[in-house]
């Protein structure tokens, strides 16, 4: 059967789908998946329970930033292909990778909650594209991240 393709991570190219984060093809990675929901972007995911930060109740603040970043390359990868007014296929999917990463943590993220994250389009500049990212659980932002993601040269 086909492959039901949906998120804009499902439209990653095979060689960019190993990513810990978001690749679908890492077998042991979060794999996690991200939509439109109007102009923002949102991802939800409830990690498993041994993501531990320092006590047993929170999530551990790496895992915090890397659903950040992994969501902001998602949404920038749909932002510029958007903005070319092009559809998403995995030939067209333009490849970003992290630049600069900013996490500040606001609040404990509780174990066991669902985690949202919700990413919005703070600049395209050609290459460069900033994603602010909000990650919501129990209705509390608890980390607001930003993220510079470049598109790499060998797909423009
Ligand atoms: C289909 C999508 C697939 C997505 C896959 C999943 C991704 C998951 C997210 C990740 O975790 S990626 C892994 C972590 N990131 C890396 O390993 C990236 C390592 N760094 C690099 O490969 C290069 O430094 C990078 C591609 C980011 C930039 O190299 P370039 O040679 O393309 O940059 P260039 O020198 O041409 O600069 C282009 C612009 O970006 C700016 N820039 C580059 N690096 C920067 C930086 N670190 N901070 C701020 N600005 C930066 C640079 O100043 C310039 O701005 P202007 O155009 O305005 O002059």
């Amino acid at each position: 059967m086909e492959d039901k393709l949906e998120a804009f991570q499902d439209f990653y190219p095979d060689d960019y789908s190993h990513c810990y984060g978001c690749g679908r093809l890492n077998e042991h990675g979060m794999q996690i998946k991200s939509y439109w929901d109007g102009e923002e972007s949102v991802c939800r995911i409830h990690p498993r329970d041994y993501y531990t930060g320092g006590m047993k109740h929170i999530v551990y603040g790496g895992l915090i930033a890397s659903l950040i970043d992994c969501h902001a390359a998602g949404t920038a990868a749909a932002a510029k292909i958007k903005e070319l007014g092009q559809e998403m296929t995995r030939e067209t999917m333009p490849r970003f990778v992290t630049a600069n990463l900013n996490v500040n943590f606001k609040a404990p993220t509780p174990i066991g909650a669902e985690i949202e994250l919700r990413g919005k389009v703070l600049e395209i500049k050609g290459r460069k594209v900033t994603i602010g990212v909000d990650l919501i659980a129990e209705g509390v932002v608890c980390a607001e991240g930003q993220a510079l993601m470049i598109q790499v040269k060998e797909t423009l």
